[in-house]
């Protein structure tokens, strides 16, 4: 049992996690192991997903609390091996309350056939999704950056380009992170950006 003080926005938190898990499962957003979420309390407090585990089939007790730098307030457990993508985007942004991380096809398959160093979609009505746009006749940049099993380093590399983030970012051949003010928004937001790029990969296999 973890060091926990379980109230009911803890247990809100958690639901939160285990529900958006069930979620991104279904949509075969993560598969195996993959993928790892997170949400921060109205107190401050950052929940997240222990490491490991599948996450369609999370528990409460996956959930686990870390603090803002990223270490498990009970060190007998093990947070996500990328927690340090989740913080970094706390730290950034106190208006985020939600980070969610996935490994779906099209987001591995463009990640890895994209030469440049961003996917520009444009032109999509579902764009409207994602805050301030208003039109579809707008071309948005969902920046890619290569992989690195070293998390620390992978998150130096992200953070300069936070601030003109408008949709999320790729890792190459690995995944896709987005966020929202809360979990609601980040699903809308990740389930809105899993559209646009199956789009993008229908297109191009149409183009093939
Ligand atoms: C089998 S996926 C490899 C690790 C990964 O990329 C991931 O998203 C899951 O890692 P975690 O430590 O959060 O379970
Ligand atoms: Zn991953």
């Amino acid at each position: 049992m973890q060091n926990l003080k379980v109230d009911e926005s803890w247990g809100n938190a958690s639901r939160q996690i285990v529900q958006a898990g069930q979620r991104m499962d279904q949509r075969g957003w993560v598969p195996a192991t993959a993928g790892n979420l997170s949400c921060r309390l109205p107190d401050g407090r950052i929940a997240i997903t222990r490491s490991g585990g599948h996450k369609g089939f999370l528990t409460d007790s996956d959930v686990i609390e870390i603090t803002p730098d990223g270490v498990p307030v009970d060190p007998a457990n093990r947070a996500s091996a990328e927690t340090l993508l989740h913080t970094q985007l706390y730290a950034h942004d106190p208006a985020i309350g939600a980070v969610l991380h996935g490994h779906s096809v099209a987001a591995t398959i463009l990640s890895m056939d994209e030469p440049s160093d961003a996917i520009t979609l444009a032109g999509y009505e579902v764009l409207k999704v994602f805050e301030g746009q208003t039109t579809h006749d707008t071309s948005l940049e969902l920046p890619l950056f290569h992989n690195d099993q070293d998390i620390a380093r992978l998150a130096t590399v992200v953070a300069p380009k936070l601030v003109d983030m408008r949709l999320g970012y790729l890792i190459r051949g690995h995944g896709v992170y987005v966020w929202g003010k809360d979990m609601f928004t980040a699903l809308a937001r990740l389930e809105g950006l899993e559209f646009l790029l199956a789009c993008e990969l229908a297109r191009l296999q149409k183009k093939a």
